[in-house]
């Protein structure tokens, strides 16, 4: 499959994350790439590497034949108006990052018929470790194969539908956070117990990779490899119990629920 000049518009931090994943996976040479933000000179490690920059949209997107937009939900209606007569739907697709902007809205600006994405990363993009949801209106079977053959180079692609998208973005997107700050609350925890931050970081970041490769690799739920640590008295399941009086699955739980009720909004 030959791969496509991709223009992503809003080069911030998971455009340029995406940009990141496409250079060091060859999916893209750099001058198969265009990528803009207003102040384009804060892409010069891009152009560095002879990725076009620009703050011009529309010399982007008339150069593209995939467009990527990682604009925030506040701007993205009013940015891609302005662009409307620029999209060609017979030659191009679109591809949207932005949160809770539906695939109908961004055809009829975009214009009828075009194929239209949308796409779920998270920042770990950059490193091609992302799970990335992708659902799509107007496209053809092999429009949908070289979308998810892209983000399939960058991590692992899972067809949705499109009810699902704000689900998504919760558990995938926001979830690099949620996760991160586990680890963080656990070196702190390392600390302590007589860590120095930058041992109790590799170890707290480390375990949680491979219990993440555990369930991965072995297909598993977690409460299956959880019962090979708890030794009946010991201390793995004195300090679960404690998390769970302390509300520990309770207040994730919650937390995604409220994250999820806030993109409702
Ligand atoms: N960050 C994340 O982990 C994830 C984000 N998303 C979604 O991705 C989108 C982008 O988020 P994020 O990268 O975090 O946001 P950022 O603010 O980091 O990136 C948005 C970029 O758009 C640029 N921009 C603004 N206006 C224009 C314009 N008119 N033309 C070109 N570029 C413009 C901004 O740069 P400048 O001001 O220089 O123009 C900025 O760099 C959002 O919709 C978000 O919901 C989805 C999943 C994960
Ligand atoms: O916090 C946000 O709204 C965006 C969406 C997913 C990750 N960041």
């Amino acid at each position: 499959m030959e791969n496509k000049k991709t223009a992503i518009i809003g080069g911030g931090n998971l455009g340029g994350a995406i940009a990141d994943g496409l250079l060091e996976s060859g999916f893209l040479q750099p001058s198969q790439l265009i990528l803009t933000r207003r102040n384009a000179g804060a892409l010069s490690r891009f152009s560095e590497k002879g990725v076009h920059t620009t703050s011009d949209n529309l010399q982007a997107i008339q150069a593209a034949e995939v467009i990527v937009v990682a604009l925030k939900p506040y701007n993205v209606r009013e940015v891609l108006q302005e662009l409307k007569a620029a999209f060609r739907p017979d030659k191009q697709l679109l591809i949207s990052v932005v949160t809770g902007v539906p695939m109908e809205e961004l055809e009829k600006i975009a214009g009828e018929g075009m194929p239209v994405f949308r796409a779920m990363p998270n920042t770990a993009i950059a490193i091609r470790e992302s799970v990335t949801c992708i659902c799509h209106k107007n496209a053809t079977g092999q429009q949908v194969a070289y979308v998810s053959e892209m983000f399939g180079q960058l991590g692992v692609a899972v067809p949705i539908d499109e009810k699902l998208m704000d689900a998504s973005t919760v558990l995938g997107a926001c979830g690099i956070a949620y996760a991160l700050r586990f680890i963080r609350a656990s070196i702190q925890g390392g600390i302590e117990i007589g860590f120095d931050v930058r041992t109790a970081n590799l170890i707290a970041a480390q375990t949680v990779k491979g219990a993440a490769e555990l369930l991965i690799r072995g297909n598993r739920h977690p409460e299956e490899e959880i019962d090979k640590v708890t030794t009946p008295k010991g201390c793995t399941i004195a300090g679960l119990n404690e998390m769970e009086h302390q509300g520990f699955s309770s207040s994730l739980i919650k937390g995604i629920t409220v994250s999820y009720n806030k993109i409702k909004e």
